[in-house]
This record gives structure tokens, sequence and C-alpha cells, in this order.
């Protein structure tokens, strides 16, 4: 971490890369930066180190990721994330060459989701009843490692394969943080897979789980099958606490989750390098939503809340929990009315000053 230590009353500093990316995420990050900073007031300081990566660089001048840009990322102590991706470039482009290489690259194996269904919110079950868990999504392997590829590409005889990479350090690292993660919750982790038809890596993921949940007797463990998550997701969210599973699974449910508690503007996620090896990087869950960009009509509410999660990370819990509290206030008082971006992220700040 670059964060000097100074006197006991000097605030501590920590440098950020920002990149704001496409969309809507260059929308939501400045409230998001702008609530980070006013919960922090006098308990810590952030030195900002803006990136221009996404899909203007990129039509601009070529650039996506380079090596160069990624060693001065490196050097931050957390990433605050809009979206990226663009109608206007071929899509897998910038979201593999410029998200996944991050996550990747600052190996982010933990992809931690909460959803929670906030009062004022409107949620589109009928009776939602109380929704508080969190997907613990393995970051760096499972179908998104990019293995695979084509024979007699572009042809009528072309045959395209993607594989999923599941390595058993790679899983198990997982397992254990979210066996960690349940032990200061409520002490429940259900295994999320396919492993009735992907049987080579299913079996590794509950034999892992098995051995692990020995260390940790008073978790108990449960396994359903990914598609019948997305049933209970649906019909009992409310059953779950930690829900653990794979890259492409954990990706697809907490779309789901979010639009259960409201939608994905109300839903916050961490990328994190749990080694604390390289910095972590913090982002909504969802992407550049190019159906409303330069609208002004974006919720900020999960950049606003990831930037409380980066701030726990940094170890600013105090901070974290102030922006929650205000969020929680906000969306009581006002989630059904309908807001400008600014205006949220506004309403949020006043909260904070109150
Ligand atoms: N982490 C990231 O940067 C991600 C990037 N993407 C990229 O984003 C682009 C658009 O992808 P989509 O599949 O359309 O997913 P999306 O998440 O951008 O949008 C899905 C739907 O949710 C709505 N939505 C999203 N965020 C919202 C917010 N804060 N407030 C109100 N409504 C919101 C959108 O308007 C849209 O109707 C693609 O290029 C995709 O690859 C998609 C997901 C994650
Ligand atoms: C755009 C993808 C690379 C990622 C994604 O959809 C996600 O992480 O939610
Ligand atoms: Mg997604």
């Amino acid at each position: 971490m670059l964060s000097y230590t100074g006197s006991m009353t000097e605030a501590q500093t920590y440098t950020i890369a920002v990149i704001p990316g496409d969309g809507i995420g260059k929308e939501i990050t400045p409230q998001a930066q702008a609530v980070m900073e006013k919960a922090t007031e006098g308990v810590a300081q952030f030195r900002y180190v803006p990136f221009d990566l996404g899909a203007d660089r990129y039509l601009r001048d070529g650039v996506i990721l380079t090596d160069e840009i990624l060693e001065e990322i490196k050097k931050t102590d957390a990433i605050l994330l809009g979206a990226i991706g663009d109608p206007r470039i071929k899509a897998g482009i910038l979201e593999r060459g410029l998200l996944l290489k991050m996550r990747f690259a600052l190996d982010h194996y933990i992809n931690l989701r909460p959803s929670k269904l906030y009062k004022g919110v409107t949620s589109p079950l009928a009776n939602p009843g109380e929704i508080d868990f969190v997907v613990v999504r393995e970051g760096t392997e499972g179908l998104y490692a990019g293995a695979g590829g084509s024979t007699h590409a572009g042809t009528n005889q072309q045959v395209a394969t993607e594989v999923s990479i599941n390595s058993a350090p790679g899983v198990e690292r997982t397992v254990r943080y979210a066996f960690e993660l349940a032990m200061k919750r409520r002490k429940h982790v259900t295994l999320v897979h396919k492993k009735n038809v992907l049987v080579n890596a299913g079996d590794m993921w509950q034999r892992i789980v098995n051995e692990v949940a020995e260390e940790y007797p008073e978790v108990t463990h449960d396994y359903l099958h990914i598609d019948a998550t997305t049933i209970f997701i649906v019909t009992d969210p409310g059953r779950f606490d930690v829900i653990l599973t794979d890259n492409l699974f954990g990706d697809i449910i907490t779309d789901e989750a979010g639009a259960v508690v409201g939608g994905v503007g109300y839903s916050a996620s961490g990328n994190i390098n749990a080694s604390g090896q390289y910095p972590s990087m913090f982002e909504p869950i969802h992407g550049s939503a190019p159906d409303i960009a330069g609208q002004g009509i974006a919720n900020p509410t999960a950049a606003i809340l990831s930037a409380a999660m980066l701030l726990r990370h940094l170890g600013l819990e105090e901070p974290a929990q102030r922006i929650e509290a205000a969020v929680e206030a906000d969306i009581a008082e006002k989630g059904s009315t309908q807001r400008s971006t600014e205006q949220v992220g506004q309403d949020i700040l006043d909260r904070l000053s109150e």
C-alpha cells in the first residue's frame, strides 16, 4: 500500500485509481467519489489518479490497457471503477481486454456481491420477505479464463470451444473466503454449481467445500444446482446467507439477485485480492447501460455502496458504515421517487452532512 504513516493527528492518505469507463460509468462515478470524500472528512485523505480508459480512449488512440498503465494502477491502494462496454465496439474487446485483464492481472480472485432489499425499494416479488445475502463468486477462473478457440473460424464448419478452468488452489482460496465470511454472518454457505452435469469441476468444488467445512464446524452448508438456484432467488431468497459459486454462475445470479432487490442500480461489488498483493477494485455489478447513458437518470446507489466497500477494504469501517446508513435512510424516504443521478448523489451527501 502506498499509504504513509503520519502523526497520530494526521489523516492517512490513500491513492485511489479512478476509472469511470463507459456510458453511465462516467455519470455515477463522480457521485461515488463525492460521497466517499464527504464521509471521510478528517479521517482520511485521498489522492485520486484518473485513468482515461474505455471506449473513447480506444477509439481515439487504440489503447485498451497497456502493461505500463497496469503498472501504474498496481501502485495504488484501491480502484474505483464505473463500468466498461460500449455498443460502438465489438462485444468482448473492452470487456476482456480491459475489465477482465485487470481482474486477472490483479488477481481479483474474490468477486464479492452483496444483495440486500432496502426498506423503500419496490421488489418485483409480491412477498420478498427479508433479503440479505452475499454471493462469493470466484473471479479469475471458470469459463472467463479465456481458454478455448475455434477451428474453421468463420465457416459453416466452425467449432468454437470455451473451456472452464477450475484449479484446486483457485477453488480452495475462494471456498475459504466464503466460510470465513459466513462466520461473520449467519453461518450458512450454499454451494451453487451444476455437478449433475459438469461432473469434473462440480465434484472438485464439492470435495473442497466438504474438506474446508470440517474446519468450520459452526458453519452449515448445503448445495443447489444453478438452475434450481434461479428459482429460489425468486421464490425463497431469505434462505440464502453466503452463496459460493464459480465465475459464470455468479455473474448470472447476481444480476437476477439485483433485479429482486429492486434493480442492479442498488447492487455493489468488490473485486478483491484478498492476499493484499494487489489493489482491489470496487464497481457496481451492472454495466454501462447504453440504453440510458447520457440522460442523467442512472441510479448511482450501487456505485456509492461500492465506494463504501472500498473504504471498508482499506480499514475505514466507520465512514463505510456512515455511507451505508445514509443510503439506507435515503432509500427509505425517497426510494420510490424518480430522481436524477445527481439528485440521488446530492441527497446522500446532504444526509452525511446532518
Ligand atoms: N462490470 C462491468 O463493467 C460490466 C459491463 N457490462 C457491459 O455493459 C454494456 C451493457 O450491458 P447490458 O447487458 O445492457 O447490462 P447493463 O447492466 O449495463 O444494463 C442492463 C439493464 O439495467 C439497467 N441499468 C443498469 N445499471 C443501472 C443503473 N445504475 N440505474 C438504472 N438502471 C440501470 C440498464 O438501463 C439496462 O436496462 C455491455 O457492453 C456489457 O458488456 C455488463 C456488465 C458488467
Ligand atoms: C462484462 C463482464 C466481463 C463482466 C460482468 O458482466 C460482471 O462481472 O458482472
Ligand atoms: Mg454481469
